[in-house]
């Protein structure tokens, strides 16, 4: 089985890498706890093959503590891979880290902007680490600003934005860098559907305009059936579903002639055994998303 199928589970393939996907990874692992003395080790990531395809949108989908966080971390090269590999467009992400990182833009899920600076100083502070030419920065970041519809914003300190200026903030800090891949750890967490929208609208702009690969993690089952290319169904740390959400719904409803109509989360069910938790949603504003992003770190 390949997960190039609708399904899969974990195990490393004998599949070569291919340079021409965004993300590639076989057999991947991460535990957390050295397990030795009896202390408790948590596998996290259990062997998981994935491959996200140049120029999609991938939601990696999944209840709170499913092991997204640290999948994605992994690809970032913010853990290292213990066993099983990473690969972000043909590198390594243990043997060629710097590479990988300078393909990358990330919007983690703990708050990235500073509430101290004005929409356009974070920008800025982001375009300087990720090492944008001095000459071109200025046109970047405005660039970056307009394509999330912060430009009248630009101005003002992020501490007066709503939750959801913060996140689109988030994404300009993270496009400043021009990168191929987009990684976003639960970008609409906590935001009312209307936030949520504006940020996912602003993702789905960005990715026309610029053909970035974008890959994403969300609990929210109704934004991955709207704006995701594929979804893979995480739970426990394995991957139990891999393909469109059409072609996941039309496979559970041939094995459940009672659901006529199966949502994203009828197949989530089907194939983890369990319901997806739900999560919180109010518009908030930067203290409020500080909050969320905690709590939401710290719940798993
Ligand atoms: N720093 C850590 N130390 C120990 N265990 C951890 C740590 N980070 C995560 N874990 C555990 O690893 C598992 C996967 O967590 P992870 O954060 O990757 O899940 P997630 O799907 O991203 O969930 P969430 O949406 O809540 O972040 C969970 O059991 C979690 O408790």
């Amino acid at each position: 089985m390949t997960d190039t199928d609708t399904t899969a589970v974990g195990g490393a393939s004998a599949a070569p890498p291919d340079p021409g996907e965004a993300v590639i990874c076989r057999g991947l692992e991460y535990s957390f706890g050295h397990g030795k003395r009896g202390s408790a080790r948590t596998k996290a990531v259990d062997g998981v093959d994935l491959t996200v395809h140049t120029g999609e949108v991938f939601g990696l989908l999944g209840p709170n503590g499913a092991g997204k966080t640290t999948m994605i971390r992994a690809i970032t090269t913010l853990l290292p891979v213990p066993a099983g590999m990473a690969q972000v467009f043909g590198n390594d992400v243990a043997r060629r880290r710097m590479e990988v990182r300078r393909m990358l833009g990330y919007v983690p899920q703990q708050l990235s902007a500073d509430g101290g600076l004005t929409g356009r100083e974070n920008v800025e502070l982001f375009a300087r680490v990720f090492d944008v030419p001095r000459g071109e920065r200025g046109p970047r970041v405005a660039q970056a600003l307009a394509a999330v519809d912060l430009t009248e914003a630009a101005d003002r300190l992020a501490g007066t934005y709503s939750g959801g200026m913060v996140r689109r903030l988030e994404l300009a800090q993270a496009l400043v860098s021009a990168p191929r891949l987009l990684v976003l750890d639960e970008p609409t967490i906590g935001l009312d559907p209307i936030a949520r929208t504006s940020v996912w609208e602003c993702i789905d702009a960005v990715r026309q305009a610029t053909g970035m690969t974008v890959l994403v993690t969300t609990h929210y089952m109704d934004e991955a059936d709207q704006y995701c290319d594929r979804v893979g169904l995480m739970d426990r740390g394995k991957i139990r579903a891999l393909g469109t959400a059409e072609q996941l719904k039309v496979q559970v409803s041939e094995q459940n002639p009672q659901l006529e109509h199966p949502t994203l989360d009828d197949v989530f069910r089907h194939f983890a055994g369990r319901d997806l938790g739900r999560g919180q949603e109010s518009e908030g504003g930067f203290s409020d998303v500080r909050r969320t992003r905690r709590t939401a770190s710290r719940v798993g």
